[in-house]
């Protein structure tokens, strides 16, 4: 762990194992921290506030971007820690890695751009001044999927706004955590500033969510644990931001591209093994080009490698892990006892004691099939057909979540139409992989609440404040 500046150790000597994926063998262990350990990283983010805060932008710019060329420099040595942990194929997590050091030279820039504002008065005598101020120590609660990228997404604008962190990367992706903190330490980023707590996520997340101190959350995970923190949260009032669970939707017109949108849900399906919270998880096929459309699919789909993300030319990694895998199967089992039809895949690959699973296409897919109603978070794409833009507009809206969709069309007017009638917070318009550092990811109903990315993603880290001046 790292906390105020330190390499550290916890109380209680417990450890907990990381597993590599692709092998099942433990691969290090890191210390199983708990309460102790959260209170001194909050007490060392709290002392680390009161400089920190008061840096201009421009020194807090030149600190993140040293940050940013470490990472850059030290990136395939970081790719490799995170193919290990967490299985994706090594291209991938450059990419992720790429992505998420994106997030840090972004805000760095942001960081300078947090305009206040004056308000006309309706008195006289009177001005306003509207303030902008970083909200103070902030928890970040992070998942194994996107081991830097969850991370960077909420400590950049943290950073960048003037406030300081404390980290809880998930428990089988620590090491690239340890890692992205021990650069920023390496960069300068003063000590306090950036704090990683490695353990019990309930001891730690309960501590900082009783401490008065930590005054805003940032959470990426499941819904259900989103809600208690939710709940937890409102103890102290925090701010909060959630990015939750997906369910996303992937409709493809009559008048597509079909060889973009096979492209488009290939990358959108099958990336990190299905496991991202915008992955495609239903797929609607216009009827008219149902066979053509499958057809194409499932040929893109073979062509998927499977294996170590170590091995050149890995296309699809192990899941995380048994349970993961055990998901996938009962989505399927489920999907064939009412009518889906396998077209590719099915099946748990045998490799090196890992936890791999082919790329899977069933179609023939209902509404009332598992895969269609829950989040799989696995290498599984259903396809149902549909005949009219009416129908699949509320098919695809008829879900609890809203983080991502996806529409691919060639007519202008419709694309529009449909974009807009989406309730969704994210729709991929023609595009796959729509996530950059300058737009506002993130979801409606319980797919979450606030932005990551872009000037949106840098205000959930500050307080409005207002000086009412007479003259
Ligand atoms: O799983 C959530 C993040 C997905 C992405 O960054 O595209």
């Amino acid at each position: 762990m790292h906390i105020n500046g330190e390499s550290v150790d916890c109380e209680s000597k417990e450890l907990i194992k990381v597993i590599n994926p692709a092998t099942n063998q433990v691969i290090a262990a890191v210390p199983k921290g708990g309460k102790a350990e959260a209170e001194k990283a909050v007490d060392a983010a709290y002392t680390a506030f009161k400089e920190w805060s008061v840096k201009t932008a421009e020194e807090r710019a030149k600190l993140l971007m040293k940050w940013f060329y470490l990472i850059e420099e030290n990136i395939e040595e970081i790719a490799r820690i995170m193919t290990r942990e967490q299985g994706k194929p090594l291209k991938e997590a450059i990419g992720e890695l790429n992505n998420a050091n994106s997030y840090i030279s972004w805000y760095a820039e942001e960081g300078k751009r947090i305009y206040g504002e004056t308000i006309p008065s309706s008195h006289p005598n009177k001005r306003i001044l509207v303030l902008k101020q970083p909200v103070g120590v902030v928890a970040a609660i992070t998942p194994w999927n996107f081991p830097a990228a969850m991370i960077t997404r909420k400590v950049a604008p943290a950073l960048a706004a003037g406030c300081t962190a404390v980290i809880k990367p998930a428990s089988q992706t620590p090491l690239t955590a340890i890692k992205l903190v021990e650069l920023a330490h390496l960069a300068g980023i003063p000590k306090g500033v950036l704090n990683v707590v490695t353990g019990d996520a309930r001891a730690i997340g309960d501590t900082w969510l009783q401490d008065d101190r930590v005054r805003k959350l940032t959470f990426t995970g499941s819904t259900e644990i989103g809600k208690q923190l939710m709940k937890g949260a409102a103890e102290t009032v925090k701010k909060i931001s959630l990015e939750l669970g997906g369910h996303a939707p992937f409709i493809v017109m009559d008048d597509a591209d079909i060889d973009k949108a096979v492209e488009g849900v290939i990358g959108s399906k099958f990336r990190n093994a299905g496991q991202t919270c915008i992955c495609t998880n239903r797929i609607y096929v216009h009827e008219s080009i149902e066979a053509v459309f499958n057809e194409k699919f499932s040929q893109a789909a073979k062509q998927l490698r499977i294996g170590n993300g170590l091995d050149q030319g890995t296309d699809v990694g192990p899941m995380i892990d048994l349970h993961a895998i055990d998901k996938v199967k009962e989505h399927i089992d489920d999907a064939i006892s009412k009518g889906g039809e396998v077209l590719q895949g099915g099946s748990r690959v045998n490799l090196a004691d890992g936890y791999y699973f082919e790329p899977t296409i069933i179609s023939n897919a209902g509404d009332d099939m598992l895969c269609m109603t829950e989040e799989t978070f696995g290498p599984l794409a259903p396809v149902a057909t549909f005949n009219t833009e009416e129908e699949v507009i509320e098919r695809a809206n008829n879900s609890k979540y809203g983080l991502a969709a996806y529409v691919y069309t060639q007519n202008l007017s419709r694309a529009i139409r449909i974009s807009e009638k989406l309730e969704y917070g994210i729709v991929g318009l023609n595009d796959g992989l729509p996530t950059v550092a300058q737009a506002p990811f993130g979801g409606m109903k319980e797919s979450g609440l606030g932005r990551e990315g872009g000037h949106y993603g840098i205000d959930e880290y500050l307080e409005v404040k207002y000086v009412s001046i007479s003259i």
